[in-house]
């Protein structure tokens, strides 16, 4: 694949997204990709879980890929490519085995909602993460705001989204949307378990998962979000992205 690495360590699928050069922002070839990955992974009947993970130092991911999601798309190109992307989230969120994300960098905009839809989440001392889509015009447009309401507490996830800021990695320990800040984090949390252990404890975990619910909180977050597409704010915010790059050279 293009920007996505795939490996298989006894039964635990490593996807490591590989556009290091781009802050492993997603592109459209990344999610075609992504979804054929989720697509194989979700009917392994032999698979123990799930590792989100990234290429270089700098960056998780730094969201949607501003080229491709930019702001001239109509509010129905926007809504069908933002919805590609938000079923790929819905799929990683109900997978039957755990997922976990490990943050090899900072996460900002669909970057923190693709960690997000990962049940458990490792990031980095000194790392940040920010859902910073209140400050681009729009909301979050994969689905990532109702899942962030299902990680961490309501009060917490609503303030998160108004200030559209990123927060240190002790801070996103201490609201709950990191589960462990590490030099390293690694996937050992699975070492030594059997497949039959692992798939319960997720079968556990999703009990309190209203996953119709979800599925329409997620649908309604990108419909409105394809309604604020097309905004001055996003346009604006999109422009100032290339502008500032454009003088970088
Ligand atoms: C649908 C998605 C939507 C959502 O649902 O919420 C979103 O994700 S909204 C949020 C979109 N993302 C952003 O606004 C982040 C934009 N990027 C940045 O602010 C900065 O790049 C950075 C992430 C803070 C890193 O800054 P810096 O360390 O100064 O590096 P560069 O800016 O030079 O970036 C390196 C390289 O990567 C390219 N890049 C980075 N982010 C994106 C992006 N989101 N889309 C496309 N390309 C991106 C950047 O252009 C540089 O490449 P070159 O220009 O070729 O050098």
């Amino acid at each position: 694949m293009e920007t996505v690495e795939v490996t298989n360590e006894k039964d635990i699928v490593i996807v490591t997204l590989d556009r290091p050069y781009k802050r492993n922002a997603v592109n459209r070839i990344m999610i075609e990709e992504l979804k054929q990955v989720i697509e194989q992974v979700k009917y392994d009947e032999n698979l123990k879980a799930f590792v989100l993970t990234a290429k270089g130092e700098d960056a998780f991911c730094a969201g949607g890929d501003l080229r491709d999601l930019h702001g001239e798309l109509s509010k129905e190109e926007a809504f069908a490519l933002l919805s590609q992307m938000r079923l790929v989230l819905y799929d990683i969120a109900t997978l039957p085995v755990p997922t976990l994300a490990l943050l090899n960098g900072e996460a900002r905009g669909g970057g923190c909602e693709l960690a997000t839809a990962c049940d458990l989440r490792i990031g980095k001392n000194g790392d940040s993460y920010g859902f910073v889509q209140g400050k681009l015009g729009i909301i979050p447009g994969w689905g990532g705001g109702a899942l962030l309401y299902e990680r961490i507490s309501s009060e917490e996830t609503f303030r998160w989204l108004m200030r559209s800021e990123m927060l240190k990695s002790s801070e996103a320990l201490r609201i709950g949307w990191l589960q462990e800040v590490s030099d390293s984090p690694d996937f050992t949390l699975f070492s030594g378990k059997s497949k039959e252990q692992l798939r319960f404890w997720k079968k556990q975990f999703l009990k309190r998962l209203n996953e119709q619910r979800l599925y329409e909180m997620m649908e309604e977050e990108t419909r409105q979000a394809s309604e604020l597409w097309g905004s001055k704010a996003h346009k604006e915010a999109i422009q100032a992205f290339y502008d500032r790059n454009q003088k970088r050279g």
